[in-house]
């Protein structure tokens, strides 16, 4: 089971910012998307989870064609998408954003139990405002409500972003468990790569639309190499 994207191009009405992209998200695997600002990798994901139209390319999951299907279909063949901002229903409360989701999806609502299991946090606050959470807690819930669909797939669009340390651990470590338990996981890396590219196997470099390399991301742990990509794909 993966999710293969290939010769993706897209963009924002005439302007193309992805140039034929080329990907792999294994199941049971973190796959981690890297480059500088504006490189195109939240573009890239919202392409995937079908919130941008393609130009051209193909993403397919276990042997489905996602092009053109719609968010909510991408969502129900399994491909779930955190988004970097407005992940959650600030108005609605912690357990009506988990209802919400669950809505959509068949055997989802047995789901929220499993999902407050996984994130006490989120069950402790279960009646409060999502847009009284902090930070670290609203990027759990965004990731729990992504999780009611029951998601093999999941883009992670940074976030661990301003984070305070101890979330960034324990998402780290909650991301760490799916891909054991198997869903495969897509993570656009900014801030805190070393935690994440201890865990993760492939890492692709974008640069102005196009992926300027594939490596191993244990080899960008060693020291000064990522500085060394980062600034070859900025030269
Ligand atoms: N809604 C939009 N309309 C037009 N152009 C956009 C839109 N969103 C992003 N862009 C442009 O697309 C390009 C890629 O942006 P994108 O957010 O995908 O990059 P990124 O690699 O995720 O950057 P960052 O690391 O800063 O989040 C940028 O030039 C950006 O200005």
């Amino acid at each position: 089971m993966q999710l293969e994207v290939r010769g993706l191009k897209s963009g924002y009405g005439k302007v193309q910012i992805l140039h034929g992209i080329n990907l792999k998200v294994p199941s049971g695997e973190i796959t981690t998307v890297l480059g500088p600002n504006g490189a195109g990798k939240s573009t890239l994901m919202k392409t995937i989870a079908g919130h941008l139209p393609m130009m051209e390319g193909e993403v397919v999951h276990n042997g489905q064609h996602l092009n053109g299907i719609g968010p909510l279909h991408v969502c129900i063949a399994g491909v779930g998408l955190v988004p970097q901002d407005a992940n959650v229903f600030s108005d609605l409360s912690v357990r009506d954003n988990l209802n919400a989701s669950a809505a959509a999806f068949e055997g989802a609502i047995e789901r929220i139990a499993e999902v407050l299991k996984r994130f006490p946090i989120l069950q402790e606050r279960s009646n409060q405002l999502a847009s009284t959470l902090s930070g670290g807690e609203r990027q759990t819930l965004a990731i729990a409500t992504a999780l009611v669909a029951g998601p093999d797939i999941l883009l992670l669009d940074e976030p661990t972003a301003g984070l305070a340390p101890i979330f960034v651990d324990r998402i780290v470590g909650w991301v760490e468990e799916l891909a054991q338990d198997g869903t495969g996981i897509a993570w656009v890396v900014e801030q805190n790569p070393e935690k994440i590219l201890a865990i993760s196997e492939d890492a692709y470099v974008l640069d102005a639309g196009r992926v300027a390399d594939v490596l191993k991301s244990k080899t960008l742990l060693e020291p000064g190499r990522l500085e060394e990509v980062l600034l070859q794909v900025h030269a």
